[in-house]
């Protein structure tokens, strides 16, 4: 293969992970211009391009060589570490994401008492997932039938292709649908950062490792707050009884006023008004709660 000097991230081209996922990237400073196919974007300001394709093609991608990272739902690496032969290179997860969250689950039919797995003895599952529900079965010691279907899971019990299913639930609705229920789940899902276990050791990796910092610079204060209000100095303590979780508050003197201060706290997730009007009947005055966007510590 020929080596390339630009890192190549591999995404789906249109689906629950498109958009989030190039949202995210944007917010690392990365940057794309779309070519006409739709299949390749090229990096803008960083050395960084796109591939755009199945989800289910990402690890086999990164795997060989073709694209060094991909974004991609854990249930997908997942199964290709289960099922790829062992001469392809190890994948690892490098970092969750924390959208496209998801479980992989049992559902059986809503009329079967489930108890433990034990019942599945015997009967028959379909799943895109024959991976991960073979491990699951084994360590479980049932010996059950997998029927493999690429799609529409869920009406295998109502067709009678199948006696239950293991399938990707969410809100639970496509379950309730089709008149089955979650029963035991296998696996709790989000995207992730996939990418090889060994690391490039060229330009290629020092760009990876920029772009990992960034990533945990978006990711540590998505949920993040910063809340800036001004105190007395007698009010102090109280206010800082009251605020949210997060490092230690810093306070700036305000000029002019001794005894009054700025403080400033970085708080780990939403402030609510509640929290708001308590810290404000504390003695707090002109509070603001900014929303963060990036950290470089
Ligand atoms: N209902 C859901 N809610 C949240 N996340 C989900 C849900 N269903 C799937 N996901 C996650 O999003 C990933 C992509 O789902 P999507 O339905 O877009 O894939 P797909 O139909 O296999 O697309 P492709 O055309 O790329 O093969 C899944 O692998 C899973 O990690
Ligand atoms: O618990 P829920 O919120 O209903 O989500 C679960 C459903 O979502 C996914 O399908 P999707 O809607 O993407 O359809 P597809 O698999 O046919 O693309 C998944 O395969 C489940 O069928
Ligand atoms: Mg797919």
């Amino acid at each position: 293969m020929k080596p390339r000097d630009r890192l190549r991230i591999a995404m789906q081209k249109s689906g629950r992970l498109t958009e989030p996922g190039l949202d995210l990237l944007k917010r690392c400073g990365l940057t794309f211009r779309q070519s006409r196919d739709k299949l390749f974007c090229f990096g803008e300001g960083e050395p960084v391009d796109l591939l755009l394709v199945r989800d289910d093609d990402i690890p086999g991608l990164i795997a060989q060589g073709v694209c060094d990272l991909g974004i991609v739902g854990r249930n997908v690496l997942a199964e290709f570490q289960l099922t790829a032969g062992r001469e392809t290179a190890a994948l690892s997860e490098l970092r969750p994401l924390g959208f496209g969250r998801c479980r992989l689950s049992i559902a059986v039919p809503q009329e079967l008492d489930y108890q433990s797995p034990q019942q599945l003895s015997g009967l028959s599952i379909a799943t895109s997932y024959p991976g991960l529900l073979g491990e699951w079965l084994r360590t479980q010691g049932v010996e059950a039938g997998v029927v493999t279907l690429a799609g529409s899971v869920e009406i295998a019990p109502r067709l009678g292709t199948a006696d239950a299913i293991c399938d990707l639930v969410q809100s639970g609705g496509t379950l309730v649908a089709n008149q089955l229920r979650e029963a035991d789940v296998l696996l709790e899902s989000e995207a992730v950062l996939a990418g090889p276990e060994i690391l490039p050791a060229d330009e290629r990796g020092d760009m990876l490792e920029l772009l990992l910092k960034r990533l945990d610079g978006v990711i540590q204060v998505r949920e993040s707050r910063l809340l800036l209000l001004q105190t007395s100095r007698s009010t102090l303590e109280s206010i800082t009884r009251l605020l949210p979780g997060g490092p230690q508050p810093t306070l700036l003197p305000v000029e002019g006023q001794p005894d009054q201060l700025m403080l400033q706290a970085l708080c780990a997730g939403e402030v609510s008004w509640r929290q708001l009007e308590e810290i404000k009947r504390a003695g707090a005055r002109e509070m603001f709660v900014l929303p963060v966007e990036k950290m470089l510590a």
